[in-house]
């Protein structure tokens, strides 16, 4: 009987990928609040009367699945010991998961061309990870650097086009090591990538309360890929009568999320403009510590990736005063995504409550450390559980 009820447990397979720096933290950070949301949704399975119990909650949906994490160490500190970042079998590797869960790239003894391109470039890439959503709001608890912006007029969510663009990858240098060294970085935009990044936004748009989208590009000055843009943002824009559309270009448009930000809701960018808008609204929101992120391949061919927006963090690695919070709503973006709504929910609850009882790292004027943070939302997972 026991056995038979484990057995319809559902395993999500997540790949880890630590990374660097204050990657490594949080990912140990993550990884434990997750294992905490897990067995606490299964709590009472561990008696006779939790097994009895356990059919009951099977038959609500509810604690019936478990993480099982395969931990890859592909990071710059291995690339320096072995010449690698990736087994050749990498893509294989990741296809067997159901997700993945990524920390940060990048240290000072490696070039950082060398990181992002050995890395997380070519997972977003070959992983067909198109979209890199990035939502951002001010958490209970936590206060915007703009003295007069409330809670309530800060929520966006950036969605990323995250395969071409500046990104391409496409350029070279000649004479190189002279004086007359000449280096090219071209962009890349093309109608099929502009369409289907345009129309996971519009959806994005039209799932939230107030139906607005606003699309950013530099079609002034450049006048080709970024009008490109532009003309098929309108014509997409013909299928969504319900979604209300405004341009901006991104110049203006940082002016617009410091000034009005309760003017925006949902904002589509290229792969440069979103990166740099997505650091500027986590800040506005309180900290970059605490923006997640989403590496979505929408059509669930290949994995999706997992990650907070920030870096590795060189200056406070190995200090244990990293901010988790960044790191736990990626986790939660992740279990959402895994479809698990109710666990997804319970961890951003589990998470507001800590922000809002003040247990905060630094960054955010707070006291606490990384473990501090950490432990005190496994303990808020088990309170909004009601599991103690
Ligand atoms: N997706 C990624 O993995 C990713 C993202 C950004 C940068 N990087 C790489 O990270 C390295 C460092 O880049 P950077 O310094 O430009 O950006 P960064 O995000 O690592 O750090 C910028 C600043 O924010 C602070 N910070 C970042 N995350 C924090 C957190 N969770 N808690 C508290 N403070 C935090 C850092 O201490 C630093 O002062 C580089 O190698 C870069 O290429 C990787
Ligand atoms: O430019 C990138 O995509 C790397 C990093 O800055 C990120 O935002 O993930
Ligand atoms: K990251
Ligand atoms: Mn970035």
């Amino acid at each position: 009987m026991v056995s038979s009820i484990h057995s319809v447990k559902k395993v999500h397979r997540i790949a880890c990928i630590p990374g660097d720096g204050i990657g490594t933290e949080i990912t140990e950070a993550a990884i434990q609040v997750l294992t905490t949301l897990q067995k606490t949704l299964g709590w009472f399975s561990s008696t006779i009367f939790g097994r009895l119990f356990m059919i009951l909650k099977l038959a609500l949906l509810l604690g019936t699945f478990e993480f099982d994490f395969t931990h890859l160490d592909w990071s710059s500190k291995a690339y320096l010991e072995r010449g690698w970042y990736m087994p050749p079998d990498w893509a294989d590797q990741l296809r067997k998961h159901d997700a993945i869960y990524f920390g940060a790239v990048g240290w000072p003894d490696v070039p950082d061309h060398i990181s992002l391109w050995n890395l997380i470039l070519p997972i977003r890439k070959v992983m067909s990870q198109y979209v890199n959503l990035r939502p951002t709001r001010i958490l209970e608890g936590i206060a915007s650097p703009m003295a007069n912006v409330k809670r309530e007029d800060l929520d966006w969510v950036i969605v990323r086009e995250n395969s071409e663009g500046e990104y391409s990858g496409q350029g070279g240098t000649s004479h190189e090591d002279t004086p007359h060294a000449v280096a090219t970085e071209i962009s890349i935009f093309s109608q099929v990538g502009i369409e289907r990044i345009m129309h996971f936004a519009f959806q994005t748009a039209l799932s939230r309360p107030r139906k607005k989208l606003t699309m950013v590009t530099k079609s002034n000055a450049q006048r080709h890929g970024m009008v490109l843009w532009d003309k098929v943002f309108y014509t997409v824009a013909k299928e969504y009568p319900d979604v209300e559309i405004d341009k901006m270009l991104v110049d203006a448009m940082t002016v617009r999320m410091v000034l009005h930000p309760a003017s925006l809701d949902t904002i589509v960018a290229t792969n440069l403009h979103a990166d740099i808008l997505s650091d500027l609204a986590a800040a506005l929101s309180g900290s970059i510590g605490i923006a997640p992120s989403s590496n979505l391949d929408p059509t669930r061919k290949n994995p999706s990736m997992f990650e907070p927006i920030h870096g590795s963090a060189p200056d406070i690695a190995g200090k244990g005063i990293a901010n988790p919070v960044g790191a736990f709503w990626s986790a939660a973006e992740m279990v959402r995504w895994l479809g698990e709504e109710k666990a997804a929910d319970t961890l951003m609850k589990a998470i507001e409550n800590v922000t809002q009882a003040g247990v905060k790292t630094k960054d955010l004027g707070g006291s606490e450390n990384t473990k501090g943070v950490t432990e005190a939302v496994c303990k808020e997972i088990e309170k909004v559980l009601g599991a103690q």
